[in-house]
């Protein structure tokens, strides 16, 4: 058990991520996803003098192509230069995609390879969106390396968040899926299995599919009921891997309402198939959209839920990476965030 508190890893250039616009209910919107959720969480952590706060190291592209593939990655790195050329007045949208009948190849044209490398049109691309991912994963790789280097838990403050990303997919405000990212850092680094439990609103959709067929890394999600709400086309409870990964995903859907009371017991069973599986190292996909006044959501958790949480999530006793996901009401956010870490390190 470590007395230490926990630490935090934050990187300025998050705020390198500063679309103008969402699309939402047919209107470009000002994005929900914006630079002041990281600076109100920070500030909170420093209010609560939660622990040492660092600065990322440089991972490179190596460990983000262990899960991401070289195309998509190389997509990313120019998507907003290519746009640009293109003679675009707008911010990168993506607007066509392959539908039904249609095929799955990489077109030369950057709206093809927009719609080619997304499944949503939430997500807006523009300037520094790129350097701003890269360090959302190398904030999530410094904290996986801190724990590997003997701390119980660290506190990935990232921005933008990743659960959304498949391997070769962009969408719901994610790039990387900074998850993911750990998760196979620590398999890298020889940790036999790891779980990775996401409790973001949504569903963790890019995670499950990353790890789809996989024995090794254990996936849970507890979220929102998708045939009412975002990723709308992953996240069923019927999902539970495929091959070698069958049984190793874990679905568990709400329905609009659900309070903390309901929701806990949803965290208890998934609680209970991580001690089943005995991983070496847990990542948890730090979502508080769950909140009973986020303004994209439908859970009713209050503040106070988020010690509750951190509490249970300690008594896995497991080396323990957050990564910060969504979560809205930034009002609250920081209060709820840093409440599960609290939580964690025993406050109630
Ligand atoms: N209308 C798009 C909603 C995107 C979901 C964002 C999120 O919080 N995912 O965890
Ligand atoms: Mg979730
Ligand atoms: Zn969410």
């Amino acid at each position: 058990k470590d007395p230490r508190p926990m630490k935090t890893v934050f990187s300025p250039l998050h705020s390198r991520r500063h679309v103008r616009t969402e699309l939402d209910g047919g209107l470009l919107i000002e994005p929900h996803e914006k630079p002041s959720r990281a600076e109100t969480i920070l500030a909170r952590v420093k209010d609560q003098a939660l622990g040492e706060i660092l600065e990322p190291e440089e991972f490179g592209l190596a460990p983000i192509q262990r899960v991401h593939t070289p195309d998509y990655v190389a997509f990313l790195e120019t998507c907003w230069q290519d746009w640009l050329a293109a003679g675009k007045p707008g911010e990168a949208i993506p607007a066509v995609w392959a539908g039904r009948g249609m095929r799955h190849r990489i077109p030369k044209d950057i709206d093809g390879r927009l719609g080619y490398y997304s499944f949503a049109a939430e997500t807006s691309i523009s300037e520094g969106t790129w350097e701003a991912a890269r360090a959302s994963a190398n904030v999530a790789l410094t904290a996986q390396k801190l724990v590997a280097d003997g701390e119980r838990a660290a506190f990935a403050l990232c921005r933008p968040p990743g659960h959304h990303a498949h391997a070769d997919l962009f969408g719901g405000y994610c790039f990387f899926n900074n998850a993911a990212i750990v998760a196979q850092a620590f398999r890298d680094q020889g940790y036999g299995k790891v779980a990775i439990l996401d409790v973001d609103f949504h569903h963790g959709n890019g995670t499950q599919a990353i790890f789809y067929d996989r024995a090794d890394v254990l996936t849970i999600s507890l979220h929102g009921d998708p045939d009412l709400v975002f990723p709308h086309f992953l996240g069923f409870e019927d999902e539970l891997g495929e091959g070698t990964g069958e049984g190793y995903n874990l679905n568990i859907v709400y329905p609009p309402g659900t309070p903390y009371s309901t929701w806990s017991q949803g965290l208890e069973t998934a609680c209970e198939r991580i001690e089943v599986f005995k991983p070496d190292a847990l990542v948890v996909a730090l979502g508080v959209d769950t909140f009973e006044h986020d303004p994209i959501s439908f859970f009713k958790l209050a503040s106070e839920d988020y010690l509750s949480l951190g509490q249970r999530l300690a008594q896995l006793g497991l080396p323990t990476v957050f990564t910060m996901e969504g979560g809205y009401d930034v009002d609250a956010i920081g209060v709820n965030a840093v409440n599960v870490m609290q939580g964690f390190e025993g406050k109630s």
